[in-house]
């Protein structure tokens, strides 16, 4: 029997954006939830984008994160393309510093939305985390590990920390 398709799919434009976009993946490990990981570039590899945006919903996936740095068309082209929601990812650029990955993701068109995250490993970490509470929505046991995992995240801030150590 054929492997049930993953909720999440994670996509970047190049192997390259790996050391950011493992923050997505590594987040949504810790949650138990369970994604799709391949490399799409709407530059480089046109077609494979078309196949897998034109298919994701009928393979199966809820929610697409898209990371791309540079001129990152990757997320607004997969968003014309499916109807699923789509959170956007700019990776940290060397030339420019993510800002041409942010403002090539960031202004889409009235009617094609790309939710889009902050620049680097935050903004895959909150991807990440934006696609589990959408899909916590409608699964209350996920809702619970969220839940669990935010608390756990502010009882690690601490208010007096040694500040002759830091
Ligand atoms: N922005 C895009 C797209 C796309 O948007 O389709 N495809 C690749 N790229 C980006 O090119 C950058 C440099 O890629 P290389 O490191 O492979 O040269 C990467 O950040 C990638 O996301």
């Amino acid at each position: 029997m054929a492997e049930k398709t993953p909720p999440i799919a994670i996509i970047m434009g190049s192997t390259s954006d790996w050391a950011t976009m493992r923050h997505a993946s590594e987040t949504l490990i810790e949650l138990g939830v369970e994604h799709d990981i391949q490399v799409v570039s709407a530059h480089r590899t046109p077609e494979r984008m078309f196949a897998f945006a034109k298919s994701a919903r009928d393979e199966g996936f809820k929610i697409i994160i898209a990371g791309a740095g540079g001129a990152a068309h990757l997320p607004g082209m997969v968003a014309a393309l499916t109807p699923l929601p789509v959170f956007g990812v700019p990776v940290e650029s060397k030339a420019l510093s993510g800002e041409d990955s942010l403002l090539s993701i960031v202004q889409m068109p009235a009617g094609v939305p790309v939710g889009t995250l902050a620049i680097g490993r935050a903004g895959a970490v909150n991807a990440a985390l934006l696609a589990v509470a959408v899909l916590a929505i409608s699964d209350p046991e996920l809702a619970n590990r969220l839940d669990a995992w935010r608390a756990a995240r502010t009882a690690a801030v601490e208010a007096r920390p040694d500040f002759g150590a830091l």
